[in-house]
């Protein structure tokens, strides 16, 4: 037997178990053992289930003990939605945006993306990594243990491929675990100002192959949106990075409703993303494929837009992620607390429904629900644990994290 580590007593452990991803009445279903313990060996779960039933199975020796008596213990977040490696800042189009000017006119006038694009392709790895580093560093401290990550700010070759090197680089030198998404088709750069069509085709010949021959994404993603890549484009580069091995993303009617949400059902993509406009048949369609749908509810409070329907769509059985969509533009906050208070006091979803939205679902939008996102035997013990007893402290303490303790393949790696 390898290194043990057993938490036991815990007031509530939330396992998230079942199938995955949860749709319908299951992501009320979490699976709670009261006064609960878990085995870990070798960064694995072995034994999950009630204390006394749990210590009476352990033959060989444990290395390590945690008393979670008062605490709630639950599956680590997975932030399936990012765009942590940036340079530079847009704190003046924040404040533009104060003043009533929308996300899109900035755009339009030729701020927005592309102004942190120019700030990325400036800035070196170095510096870059170093960012992204410290942005990972509060992420833990919220008790996200997966993260996934865009690329999107280059436009270009060589800084497209210096962001995902950033992340392949910081994958192993710090604990949040990194899912790499190759975004290149995020805005259309200066220098394809007006031929959208032009550019789908350089990413298509020249930079996806890169990405692909140095295996450095395991999803492509599309900003699929009036004035940006249209649904025909976003298809076209979307086929071409699978036919590559990449699986499929996007970015679905955050805007306006574009037929998004219809595109990723009929590409049987992984997650569509926003859907803050998604069309009662963009939403019928990804409930028949299950396509996960990544709600952004930070974004939409940041830009001042109705939140996306997540009580219809759950109840219609599309599965639901929530996730923080952290990013330089439209939602500078990857704070899981500001996520789980727009979820519950303004989307309509239960406590129990925004814990799956984070937990299991969102290593759903990740195609890594076999591995993360639920404390059960043969996955990988990303853990945390909560100051009180049950999650239901979650959406009661507004906007502070309750996050005591985060644990990453069976190792403690952070603490309050
Ligand atoms: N909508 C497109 N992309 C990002 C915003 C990126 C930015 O503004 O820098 C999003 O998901 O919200
Ligand atoms: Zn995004």
């Amino acid at each position: 037997m390898g290194e043990t580590l057993l938490i036991k007593n815990a007031a509530e452990l939330v396992t998230c178990s079942g199938s995955a991803p949860k749709t319908g009445a299951a992501m009320n279903d979490l699976g709670i053992i009261h006064d609960g313990a878990v085995l870990v060996e070798d960064g694995i779960i072995t034994k999950v289930g009630a204390t006394a039933e749990l210590l009476s199975a352990i033959t060989g020796p444990v290395d390590k003990e945690i008393d979670a008596a008062g605490k709630c213990v639950l599956p680590g977040f997975v932030d399936s939605h990012t765009h942590f490696v940036f340079g530079g800042y847009r704190a003046e189009e924040f404040s533009w945006r104060l003043r009533g000017d929308t996300y899109m006119e900035i755009m339009e006038r030729g701020g927005g993306i592309v102004n942190t694009v120019r700030d990325t392709r400036l800035a070196s790895k170095q510096e870059l990594k170093e960012l992204a580093r410290k942005r990972l560093d509060s992420m833990l401290a919220l008790g996200v243990t997966t993260v996934e990550g865009k690329s999107g700010y280059g436009l270009d070759l060589d800084t497209e491929i210096k962001q995902l090197e950033v992340m392949a680089e910081l994958q192993g030198e710090q604990a949040v675990e990194i899912v790499t998404t190759f975004m290149g088709a995020h805005a259309v750069p200066q220098e394809y100002q007006g031929r959208s069509g032009e550019f789908i085709d350089f990413l298509i010949n020249e930079v996806l192959p890169v990405v692909a021959e140095r295996k450095l994404a395991e999803f492509c993603d599309v900003f699929c949106e009036k004035g940006v890549f249209s649904v025909d484009e976003s298809r076209r580069l979307l086929l071409a990075a699978s036919k590559l091995g990449m699986k499929s993303k996007l970015h679905a009617d955050e805007i306006v409703q574009l037929g998004g949400a219809e595109l990723a059902a009929e590409l049987a993509a992984v997650s569509a993303d926003h859907l803050l406009h998604v069309s009662d048949e963009g939403i019928r369609k990804m409930a028949e494929t299950k396509v996960v749908a990544t709600l952004l509810p930070a974004t939409a409070f940041s830009l001042k837009e109705p939140y996306a329907r997540g009580r219809v769509m759950i109840d219609s059985g599309v599965p639901v992620a929530l996730a923080s969509d952290f990013n330089p533009g439209s939602c500078f906050t990857g704070s899981i607390p500001l996520i789980i208070a727009l979820a519950t006091l303004y989307m309509g979803l239960t406590p129990a429904e925004t814990i799956s939205a984070l937990t299991i679902n969102a290593a759903a939008a990740v195609d890594k629900a076999d591995k993360i996102g639920s404390i059960e035997s043969g996955k990988q013990a990303d853990i945390i644990i909560l100051e009180h007893p049950s999650h239901l402290y979650l959406p009661y303490h507004i906007g502070v994290s309750i996050v005591e303790t985060v644990i990453k393949k069976g190792k403690v790696v952070w603490s309050k």
